[in-house]
């Protein structure tokens, strides 16, 4: 009798400390609400200090991370935002197109909510880390010298030339790496924008970049060994390459030998509105950034659209078609594109958003909520972390009819609502290198429809999801010219 006592006393005692730690991150960090004010989203915070990270990065790992989501859906119904505990904050998760959407326009109540890692790695004065203002005016210099229409058309041939030039080298290797290839070919694009050529430069700091940015995404622990130790020692060395190109632009020792000037003069020269110009710790951080952003993605994204083609051989012919008809229309004999011809390939459009659509290269996007904020009955509390899960939203079959299948006609009809399809994220801190990014894959699919012949050597190769899809083995390939 005492026995059973005991055994129940200490199954008692178990089951509270067990409901004591898992309740631990909601009595700590859920704010006393207001009388009236709606309650908090649904949800489950997880594990003292670890919260739900272990089963994102248990998800992440698997072949299924939409699990992730999808356990708070089917716990929680689908009411769009959730409570959880991520990268070491109190977060709302936002899943629905309707909830993303209202997280990324409002600017006046979300702020920018980066974890500690992105914001270390990228620089506290880069765009990830100053304020709305400040960005504001960083992101009018910068942007459209990159982006806008007079941009794209200046640097399409250079772009081509570079395209042309990979390709012709790569059909005479025996095989190569795709996404290691594509990471050079756009680390260069991007590159020349901003720092003009020496491959030297481009190189070293090509080489660094591909340590930092596994680190992006990591939880910021700085111990030897780490993705973030690792990538932090990458991110001082990218600083010292970089302060040395700006310490030879200002001492007129490295001259930009284009008239026009590349960004790293506009940020030289640029001064706020009490005549101040940028540090070279702001020159840098952005830099750091523009660097980062302007080749990891759009290698990403051109290598999946590659690998989705060659998995469907009746949408490549459709979209090799659609290629031949443009050159043939040509009336001179001109070889090389031209701007306009990018607006005549529809097809192509679609094949490039249906794979930005299913890759998600950003599984999620950050903000932190400044103030209360409500949302479909529930209370966003000021302060709290919030992701914008973009690639819920692509691969709800609630938004989407199918959505793992890859199928470009689905966009001959499809208007998608606001917050439907958003894989440059939106609001005032849109992806400022959208045009660009499509310019540079469409111009590298279209020479390579046109003239080479692509095999995948491992298509069964298994997948890893963070920090962005790809195949563990970066998709080796052979390519031949036709
Ligand atoms: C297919 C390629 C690309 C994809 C899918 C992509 C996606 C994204 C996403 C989802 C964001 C976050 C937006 C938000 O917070 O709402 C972003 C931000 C950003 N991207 Fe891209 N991007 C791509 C290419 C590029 C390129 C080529 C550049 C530069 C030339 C670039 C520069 C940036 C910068 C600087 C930011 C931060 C913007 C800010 O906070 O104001 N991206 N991108």
């Amino acid at each position: 009798m005492l026995g059973l006592v005991s055994t129940a006393i200490i199954v008692c005692g178990i089951y509270t400390l067990f409901y004591v730690v898992r309740r631990f991150n909601s009595w700590w960090y859920e704010p006393t609400l207001k009388k009236g004010q709606p309650p908090l989203p649904p949800g489950d915070m997880g594990w003292p200090l670890l919260g739900n990270m272990l089963s994102f990065l248990r998800d992440f790992k698997s072949a299924n991370p939409e699990a992730f989501i999808s356990s708070f859906v089917s716990r929680f119904n689908r009411v769009g935002v959730y409570k959880a505990f991520m990268f070491g904050k109190p977060t709302i998760l936002a899943t629905t197109p309707e909830a993303c959407r209202r997280v990324l326009m409002d600017d006046v109540h979300f702020i920018p909510g980066w974890p500690k890692s992105t914001v270390k790695l990228m620089g506290s004065k880069s765009f990830v880390g100053i304020s709305q203002e400040e960005h504001k005016r960083l992101r009018k210099l910068t942007a459209a010298p990159l982006n806008g229409p007079e941009a794209l058309s200046k640097y399409m041939n250079w772009i081509e030339e570079r395209v042309v030039s990979a390709l012709e080298n790569w059909s005479k290797m025996d095989q190569i790496d795709l996404l290691i290839e594509l990471r050079r070919l756009t680390f260069n694009i991007i590159g020349y924008i901003f720092i003009r050529y020496d491959p030297n430069v481009i190189g070293a700091l090509e080489r660094e970049y591909g340590v930092l940015n596994l680190g992006v995404r990591a939880m910021a622990i700085n111990l030897p060994g780490t993705a973030f130790n690792k990538a932090f020692k990458a991110r001082r060395n990218v600083e010292a390459i970089l302060q040395s190109v700006i310490d030879k632009r200002r001492s007129g020792q490295e001259k930009n030998d284009d008239k026009n000037g590349d960004m790293l003069d506009s940020l030289l020269q640029v001064k706020d509105e009490n005549g101040r110009f940028l540090t070279d710790e702001e020159i840098i951080d952005l830099l750091v950034m523009y660097l980062n952003a302007g080749h990891e993605s759009s290698a990403h994204i051109t290598m999946w659209t590659i690998i989705f083609l060659l998995k469907h051989p009746e949408i490549y012919a459709k979209a090799k078609a659609e290629q031949e008809n443009i050159v043939k229309r040509r009336i001179d004999r001109q070889t090389h594109m031209r701007f306009s011809e990018l607006r005549e390939m529809h097809y192509l459009r679609k094949v490039l958003d249906e794979s930005l659509r299913l890759v998600n290269i950003s599984p999620m996007v950050f903000r932190e909520a400044v103030d209360d904020v409500e949302f479909n009955g529930f209370t966003i509390p000021k302060g709290w972390k919030t992701q914008v899960w973009l690639r819920n939203v692509h691969l709800d079959p609630h938004v989407y009819h199918d959505p793992l299948k890859f199928n470009p006609e689905r966009w001959n009809s499809f208007v998608p609502k606001a917050g439907m399809f958003i894989p440059f994220g939106g609001g005032s801190r849109e992806c400022p290198g959208n045009e660009l990014a499509k310019m540079e894959i469409t111009v590298f699919l279209h020479y390579m429809l046109l003239h080479y012949e692509v095999e995948r050597l491992t298509p069964d190769c298994q997948l890893r999801y963070l920090p962005h899809p790809r195949p563990i083995d970066n998709c080796p390939v052979r390519i031949r010219k036709l």
